[in-house]
């Protein structure tokens, strides 16, 4: 089953809205698929026994696993964790998330640099690759549980935008000009 993204319009208001274009722009899973966004679709009721998400684990690595409750009550500095998914950045590695209960917003930057909001939802594994300008918010239910997932000992630092000269970042831009490149070549 696909998952629900948008472009974004422009406007500053809560954040935790839709903030949907007028009128509406959806965004296919092949689109997100092109920006390296991948997404299982998976029972989150049996996540502790799930061969699914087993095999998932298996062929990617993830050998590392936790889960995070973000609401005030489990979330130490919960504002300011809440700030700091917010702000744009990057990571060296792959982003690895599972929803399990309540639902929140991943953005994701496209080639043109416009916002698309992923609606992730209870049984939503979603990855963004290593170099990809993105952030998350809760939405207006408030309320998420997160798996994380990650290869080896996990680093969560973030690398706040501008991050043009970041490895990661121009290996991430480099999957572009390949492709381009095939496209090229097969003309
Ligand atoms: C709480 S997971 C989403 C926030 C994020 O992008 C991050 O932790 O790096
Ligand atoms: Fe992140």
């Amino acid at each position: 089953m696909a998952i629900e993204a948008w472009f974004m319009d422009g406007s500053n208001e809560d954040q935790r809205l839709p903030h949907h274009r007028n009128p509406k722009e959806f965004v296919s899973m092949d689109q997100l698929a092109e920006l390296g966004v991948l997404h299982w679709k998976l029972n989150p009721k049996v996540y502790e026994n799930d061969e699914e998400l087993k095999k998932i684990r298996d062929d990617r690595g993830y050998n590392y696993v936790d889960l995070l409750d973000i609401c005030p009550e489990k979330l130490a500095n919960y504002e300011a964790k809440l700030k700091d998914f917010f702000t744009e950045h990057i990571h060296a590695n792959e982003e690895i998330r599972y929803c399990l209960d309540g639902s929140g917003y991943f953005d994701v930057r496209d080639k043109n640099d416009r916002w698309i909001r992923i609606w992730i939802k209870p049984g939503d594994l979603i990855i963004l690759p290593a170099g990809i300008y993105h952030r998350f918010t809760l939405d207006t239910n408030n309320y998420t549980k997160l798996m994380r997932l990650f290869q080896g000992e996990p680093i969560w630092t973030p690398f706040n935008r501008p991050q043009e000269q970041h490895p990661a970042r121009k290996e991430y831009l480099k999957t572009f000009t390949e492709k381009a490149g095939v496209a090229l070549e097969a003309h």
